[in-house]
């Protein structure tokens, strides 16, 4: 309804991946490449890059191709500029097709322990390196007049949030904040705005930061069944090309997004009715779940306080 119903077809097309040496980026880089797509990716550690790249030449489909990568934080405009204007190099300048916007980190932690300067890294990690590079690329998009595609990726953690995301949850619910006001003002230009929220996906970054989570946050994802980076990437693509706004990869995902969806465009009248009416009746009810489950660790993160030297 709100979109050309004509499928996009990668082929032949300039993908700019952030976050693409690893976890939902990758696979989405090697989907493109398998894709017939031209992908570059970006991410900071040169030694993940290289072997993502040796990853994506596996899925190459022509000589034409033109794959590549680069290192560069993406977490500042200076940096995104920069990436932006390395990777558009080898294609003669022009600015690519389409941004998709992976990359991220989380730190789950108690909001007490937190500091001024953890809130503005945590910040910079989860809205900061997406939101920079969301605005070099639409500047180059509409100078060039490219009518491109940004893709943002949240997590159903900007939808809702538990003990333990403090830091992280308000940069995913800010990027639905600019991806609802970008989706409107790109009306202009014809760039075509989506945004992805999945739930937990088995990816290095989740190995690392379920090193530091804390144990009643590890206990409440247990309803979580998760999904592969594969998986994800897929959906994200077809959420994509069928023009979908908002881009859910699962069954919690689909609740929160149709309960929370105020007046974002909608995937289906009938399918996101029904969702809605699940969410209606079954989220106060999971919702009191958790906060059981936090009442009763109560105890327990009392010893960890004492521990931490924070209570005496
Ligand atoms: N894993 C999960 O459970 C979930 C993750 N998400 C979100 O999905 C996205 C992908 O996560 P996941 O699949 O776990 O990926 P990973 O955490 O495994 O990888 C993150 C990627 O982002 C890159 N990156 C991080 N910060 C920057 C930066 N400032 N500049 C450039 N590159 C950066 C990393 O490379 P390098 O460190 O070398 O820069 C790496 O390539 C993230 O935005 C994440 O917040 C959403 C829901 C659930
Ligand atoms: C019918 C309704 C039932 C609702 C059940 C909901 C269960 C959700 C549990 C919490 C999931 C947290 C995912 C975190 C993803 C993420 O972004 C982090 N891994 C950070 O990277």
């Amino acid at each position: 309804m709100f979109f050309s119903s004509k499928k996009w077809d990668p082929r032949g097309r300039h993908c700019f991946v952030t976050g693409g040496s690893s976890g939902a980026g990758l696979a989405l880089a090697v989907l493109l490449v398998k894709r017939g797509a031209h992908v570059s990716i970006v991410a900071r550690n040169e030694e993940r890059l290289q072997a993502a790249l040796v990853e994506l030449e596996k899925h190459r489909q022509s000589s034409e191709q033109i794959i590549k990568s680069y290192s560069f934080a993406v977490n500042s405009e200076a940096g995104s500029t920069a990436a932006l204007q390395a990777a558009s190099e080898p294609h003669g300048g022009r600015c690519p097709d389409a941004f998709f916007l992976c990359a991220g980190t989380s730190r789950p932690s108690f909001w007490i322990e937190q500091n001024e300067a953890l809130m503005r890294s945590d910040l910079d990690a989860s809205y900061g390196a997406q939101a920079f590079t969301a605005l070099v690329a639409s500047k180059e998009m509409v100078k060039q007049g490219v009518k491109g595609k940004l893709v943002f990726v949240s997590s159903v953690l900007g939808y809702f949030s538990i003990v333990g995301y403090s830091t992280y949850s308000p940069g995913k619910f800010a990027l639905r904040g600019l991806a609802e006001s970008l989706q409107s003002e790109f009306l202009l230009y014809g760039i075509d705005v989506h945004i992805a929220f999945p739930g937990t996906i088995y990816s290095p970054g989740y190995e690392a930061e379920n090193k530091v989570k804390p144990k009643v946050t590890l206990k409440i994802e247990e309803t979580d069944s998760g999904s592969t980076p594969e998986y994800v990437a897929e959906c994200i693509l077809k959420g994509v090309q069928k023009g979908r706004f908002h881009i859910t990869v699962d069954f919690i995902g689909n609740v929160f997004r149709a309960s929370t969806a105020g007046s974002s465009p909608r995937n289906s009248y009938i399918t996101d009715l029904f969702y809605a009416l699940v969410g209606y009746v079954a989220l106060p009810i999971w919702r009191n779940s958790v906060d059981s489950t936090v009442r009763a660790h109560r105890q327990e993160h009392q010893e960890y306080l004492k521990q931490k030297g924070i209570i005496g």
